[in-house]
């Protein structure tokens, strides 16, 4: 029989795994299982949504090595028995904007704040980040503070779950996810203790952070629907969702990966840290060892969801009105900041529409809008990431919205670079998967699997689209109490 191995994504909105064949990576088996909505959820309907997922693929019992994947920075905190303290605040609630911004301040004035978080751990804190949570946490919920024993991640809590959660000493993440918590050092590979303390008041257990291939031990038998006599899978370290997308799609030098899922990312891999004490792009680490210089935006393919429900339509019908009207949607703008923003940092800004005349004002140009709008902000990010010294010669295309014909078409107008599209997917579970399927190998490399057939996405770059957002997107205005 062929080795087989399996590669999780816990993301936003569901749970997907792949079984691959470990040597070619052919797809043998996959499943899905939804999410609860919401900013904040109790980590149990993750496991509950994994084991549906790994049913519906038909179990674990024949893989050699499973890896997790998952939505980045959320916080799960665990009491010293192992039990969930509260449900997990997610990277996209807003709640702690402020102890994000007392956080900074706390390091110094305005750019010094910045700049020390940039140089100390490769991010600035925005409600996203763990370490703004566990203030919150700590300022706001003092009894469940109080219980906090260990602090980890929504990937790293699966995969101890997996394992059997054998005691929090047992907890283990990657250096993708831990440079995503404000209190992990991609250029040092340590911890910085002093800063989670200095949020949260006390030290708690954190993971051991696992290099590449170190496994993160071994699937138990008894915690999901192995049968007792399988040799027991081994547990690879798992990642943050961007960085195994970033794996899963074998991005090399030029390639950015533009992921359209419930968040919007761009990111590059680069062999040097990056440390941007604007907090635009975030300077994280990916899963083979070397970094993943990203950008994030909260508002991605929900636009496009929100303004099809708005209009009754489905979203390939959206896409259809939107490829029906001009580039420039004939001068009507969406600022699509529904959900407040991270990048910009507003979190309590509210989307616009800019350019409301009477031949605007009809369902196809509202369409064309809400797509160019969504892909603006990912534009602005693309200039960011460029301004870190990541060469952007093509785009690489993934996520849920990557599946609308309007975002595949309009894109390279608006990033002005080919788009790429490998064909729908799941390349974040992918990338847990080749990562599962490394770990096995005990190989210095990872293994080179066939590529899928990618598609080339060409258009003449539209500037006024871009221009013209950039006029729009400082005027929103923010929620109202
Ligand atoms: N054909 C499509 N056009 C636009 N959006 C789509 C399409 N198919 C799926 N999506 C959107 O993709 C999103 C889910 O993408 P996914 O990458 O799985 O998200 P996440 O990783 O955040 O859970 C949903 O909001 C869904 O509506
Ligand atoms: O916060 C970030 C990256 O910094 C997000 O990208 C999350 O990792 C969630 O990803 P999706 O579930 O939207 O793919």
């Amino acid at each position: 029989m062929l080795p087989l191995v399996a590669g999780v994504d816990s993301s936003t909105q569901s749970c997907k795994l792949v079984i691959r064949d470990a040597d070619s990576g052919a797809l043998v088996r996959q499943g899905r299982a939804s999410h609860p909505d919401g900013t904040e959820v109790d980590p149990a309907a993750w496991w509950a949504a994994l084991g549906e997922a790994v049913s519906a693929a038909g179990g674990l019992a024949d893989v050699v090595a499973v890896s997790v994947a998952g939505q980045q920075h959320g916080m799960v905190c665990l009491d010293e028995t192992g039990e969930v303290v509260r449900p997990a605040l997610l990277w996209n609630d807003t709640r702690s904007a402020g102890a994000a911004a007392e956080l900074i301040a706390e390091a110094g004035d305005g750019d010094t704040g910045r700049r020390y978080w940039a140089d100390a751990v490769g991010v600035v804190p925005v409600a996203s980040i763990t370490i703004t949570k566990l203030r919150w946490l700590a300022r706001n919920e003092p009894r469940n503070a109080a219980r906090v024993a260990a602090v980890c991640l929504p990937h790293d809590w699966l995969t101890w779950r997996l394992g059997g959660a054998p005691g929090l000493a047992a907890l283990g993440t990657d250096r993708s996810d831990a440079s995503g918590t404000g209190y992990w050092a991609s250029t040092t590979g340590r911890y910085r203790g002093d800063l989670l303390e200095q949020a949260f008041g006390r030290m708690v257990t954190v993971p051991r952070v696992l290099g590449p291939v170190e496994p993160a031990g071994r699937l138990d038998p008894a915690a999901l629907m192995g049968p007792p006599d399988a040799a027991p899978a081994l547990l690879g370290p798992g990642g943050g969702d961007n960085a195994a997308a970033a794996f899963g799609v074998g991005a090399g030098p030029g390639d950015v990966v533009v992921s359209i899922g419930t968040s919007g990312t761009v990111s590059g891999v680069a062999e040097q840290p990056t440390a941007d004490p604007t907090g635009i792009v975030a300077g994280f680490a990916d899963v083979t060892g070397r970094y993943l210089p990203l950008v994030c935006t909260l508002n991605a393919a929900r636009v496009l969801d929100a303004v099809a429900a708005l209009l009754g339509v489905g979203l390939a019908e959206l896409a259809d009105l939107a490829l029906s009207v001009p580039p420039g949607a004939d001068g009507l703008v969406m600022v699509p900041y529904l959900v407040g923003e991270r990048t910009p940092n507003r979190p309590d800004a509210t989307g616009a529409v800019h350019g409301l005349t009477p031949r605007t004002a009809t369902p196809a140009h509202l369409a064309r809008s809400a797509v160019e709008g969504m892909l603006c902000a990912l534009a602005d990010g693309l200039d960011a990431l460029a301004g870190q010294g990541v060469a952007v010669r093509r785009v690489i295309l993934v996520g849920g919205g990557a599946r609308s014909a309007a975002v595949r078409r309009v894109a390279p107008q608006v990033f002005g670079v080919p788009v790429v599209t490998p064909p729908p997917g799941e390349y974040v579970a992918d990338g847990a998967a080749r990562q599962a399927a490394w770990v096995a190998s005990g190989r210095a490399d990872p293994p080179v699997w066939t590529a899928a057939t990618t598609r080339t996405w060409e258009a003449d770059p539209v500037p006024a689209i871009r221009a013209r957002y950039a006029q729009a997107r400082e005027h929103v205005v923010d929620r109202g109490t």
